[in-house]
């Protein structure tokens, strides 16, 4: 018996970040919105816990317990009095340390296709209450869709979307650390007055709408400052994408993956082809959302 869940990834078409907490982290207006580039988690019943990973980045995946996934695995069973024996099987898609919340999927997925495994039963509420102590994008893989995130970006509003958004992504030659980019992120902001996070109200009508043009007047990232100063490359890309016709350009959260808004999937061809011909990345993907959470795929 095992289970396969599958989970997307992420873009921050607002990200609003405010003065660093006293427990280091930030308040955020955080509007996440899935898209179609997914991770799949197989759980199968082992003698004790065990992680391994494949696809394009695998080699950058720590296939200890420090891996999201073999973590959600271990919460779960804490909550339940089980032991933890499964291998968990991660088919990875989403690129590693990019800024599209791969790590939080494999978190998300393994949660639900162990509970799925051990037919826990746990209420959706305490899913997302251990989502929310593996990482603040956890509980958002989970839930999928577009939402408005806010205290860390676990504290989940979902949002309604009009239309289907379609995207470029460009994938950088080497990552970027999350923190170090929130920590950038402070020190630009030294002897600034740094105002509360708040959700734009022109995006979440231009998502409600489905209006790309809307969307692309109303995009924001307050991180891609800090991620420019430790990645300054970035700019370059951002560039080739506005060049070769992108409705708008961004970091997609702490970055280095840059995001860009098209109208169409014949759009998306072209920026992705002027984007990799450019030499400013390192590979392109193309997907559009908003995508579904964690969703079973397979016994
Ligand atoms: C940049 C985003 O991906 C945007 O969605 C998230 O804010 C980061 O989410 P994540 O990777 O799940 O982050 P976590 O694992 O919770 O935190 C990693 C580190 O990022 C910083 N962090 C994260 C979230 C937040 N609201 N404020 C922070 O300052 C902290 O230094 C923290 O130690
Ligand atoms: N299942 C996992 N997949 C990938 N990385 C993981 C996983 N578990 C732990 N990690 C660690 O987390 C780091 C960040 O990886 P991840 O792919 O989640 O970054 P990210 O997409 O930038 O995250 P976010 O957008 O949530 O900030 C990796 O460098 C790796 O050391």
């Amino acid at each position: 018996m095992s289970v396969t869940v599958r989970v997307p990834a992420k873009v921050n078409v607002q990200l609003a970040v405010g003065a660093a907490r006293a427990d280091g982290f930030h308040d955020l207006a955080n509007v996440f919105l899935a898209v179609g580039l997914y991770d799949e988690i197989t759980v199968t019943p082992a003698d004790e816990l065990r992680v391994t990973c494949d696809g394009p980045d695998a080699d950058q995946v720590p296939l200890d317990r420090t891996n999201l996934a073999a973590r959600a695995a271990v919460a779960l069973a804490e909550r339940y009095g089980r032991s933890p024996g499964v291998h968990l099987h991660i088919a990875k898609d989403i690129p590693v340390a990019g800024g599209m919340a791969g790590g939080s999927a494999d978190g998300a997925g393994a949660l639900v296709a162990c509970d799925a495994l051990w037919q826990t039963g746990a209420p959706r509420e305490e899913l997302l209450e251990i989502c929310a102590e593996l990482g603040s994008d956890v509980p958002f893989s989970l839930v999928g869709g577009a939402a408005l995130g806010i205290g860390r970006g676990e504290q989940l509003t979902p949002l309604e979307v009009g239309g289907t958004f379609h995207w470029v992504f460009a994938m950088a030659g080497r990552g970027l650390s999350t923190p170090a980019v929130f920590r950038e992120f402070d020190r630009l902001g030294e002897g600034t007055d740094i105002p509360e996070p708040v959700a734009s109200q022109e995006l979440l009508a231009a998502l409600a709408k489905g209006d790309p043009d809307a969307l692309a007047a109303a995009v924001s990232n307050d991180l891609q400052p800090a991620a420019l100063s430790l990645f300054p490359e970035l700019a370059g890309t951002l560039a080739a994408g506005r060049a070769a016709g992108a409705l708008t350009a961004l970091v997609s959260g702490s970055g280095p993956t840059t995001a860009f808004l098209v109208r169409d999937p014949e759009s998306a061809a072209a920026v992705a082809q002027a984007l990799l011909a450019s030499g400013t990345c390192r590979t392109v993907r193309t997907a559009s959302g908003p995508a579904p959470g964690a969703t079973i795929a397979g016994r």
